[in-house]
């Protein structure tokens, strides 16, 4: 390809209308968006971390400017959706693992928290890795222990460490070293913890500093992927533990738990709800211990939010 066509990158800062442009072996470059591109950004279809982009460069006074031709079709995105009813918009494209991250304890892990951050990772196609910090702590193992009973059955890669001992990081870290990761979770569960025992002295910001920063300045957060020492890059992207799953389909609700979605095939009837149809599999999978039953306990709440937003007119934007 010539200077003229441009090269191809991958986006790995943005900040503001700013795109910083890896380019191959650490150079980069800093991108903005011109005539379609921009427009279908404002329409909310925008230009994300993890994107493969064409960048073109322009002979300036000082210096060069680069501008984003095209856009790679993603692999994979992650989305966000800030509210019930609002439009889901790509915070991370060409995401390979989403790394789900509970606590065994302190905090105490919820399954509900949990089951969310599942649904968005199945929801948008992204593989998850669900991480049990903390075993280190008094009652972790038996915590630990029990979770795992819980996701492993589904199929889930359940992994348990702790960030205080270096237990089972090593495994981690390899996992870490290839593609994208995107690390979701609640506040305290040692996220951050995790990864600069990984890497020590990697600047991860927290959510609380980050979300600090963007009450104090009133400039734009940017989201960014920290490339890892060992190979390998990490989404680091404010406001990405604060999901909900609006957007989701009712319907698709259903999908996003793979042993409900199994046993409800085998369901008397069509659309059965599993709330005390006769002939409902998922309910005598309960009763023969094969689904647990917070699993069911957080579908059904789930269902009944996206029931509930789809009313408020939300609805999946891509
Ligand atoms: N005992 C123990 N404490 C841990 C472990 N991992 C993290 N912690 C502690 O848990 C607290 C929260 O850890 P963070 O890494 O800040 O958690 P986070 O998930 O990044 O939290 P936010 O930045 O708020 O999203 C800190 O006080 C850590 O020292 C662990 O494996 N064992
Ligand atoms: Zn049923």
């Amino acid at each position: 390809m010539s200077e003229a066509e441009g090269r191809w990158g991958e986006v790995w800062e943005t900040t503001g209308g700013v795109y910083r442009v890896e380019l191959g072996g650490g150079e980069q470059v800093d991108a903005f968006l011109r005539g379609r591109l921009k427009r279908e950004a404002r329409a909310g279809d925008r230009v994300v971390v993890g994107d493969r982009v064409r960048v073109v460069s322009e002979p300036g006074a000082d210096e060069s400017t680069w501008t984003i031709e095209e856009v790679e079709p993603r692999r994979s995105q992650i989305v966000r959706r800030s509210g019930p009813g609002r439009k889901a918009k790509a915070v991370a494209a060409n995401v390979d693992r989403l790394v789900v991250v509970a606590s065994v304890v302190a905090p105490d892990p919820r399954p509900e928290v949990i089951d969310r951050l599942l649904v968005l990772a199945e929801s948008d196609e992204v593989p998850a890795v669900l991480v049990l910090n903390k075993v280190d702590l008094p009652g972790g193992e038996a915590s630990a222990k029990a979770l795992s009973a819980i996701y492993r059955p589904i199929g889930y890669d359940v992994r348990t460490v702790s960030a205080e001992t270096g237990e089972g990081l090593p495994p981690l870290a390899a996992l870490l070293s290839e593609g994208v990761s995107a690390f979701v979770g609640p506040s305290g569960v040692g996220k951050s913890s995790l990864l600069n025992a990984i890497h020590p002295g990697l600047s991860l910001r927290t959510g609380d500093v980050s979300r600090r920063l963007q009450r104090g300045r009133h400039t734009t957060v940017s989201s960014r992927l920290i490339p890892l020492p060992g190979g390998g890059l990490v989404a680091d992207t404010p406001g990405f533990a604060d999901v909900g799953v609006w957007g989701v389909g009712e319907s698709e609700v259903e999908r996003c738990y793979p042993e409900i979605a199994r046993w409800a095939e085998q369901c008397r009837f069509r659309g059965c709800a599993h709330a005390g149809e006769p002939g409902c599999a998922v309910i005598e999978a309960i009763e023969a211990g094969e689904i647990a039953p917070s699993r069911l306990e957080s579908f059904r709440l789930l269902r009944d939010e996206a029931r509930a937003d789809a009313r408020h007119g939300g609805r999946r934007n891509g």
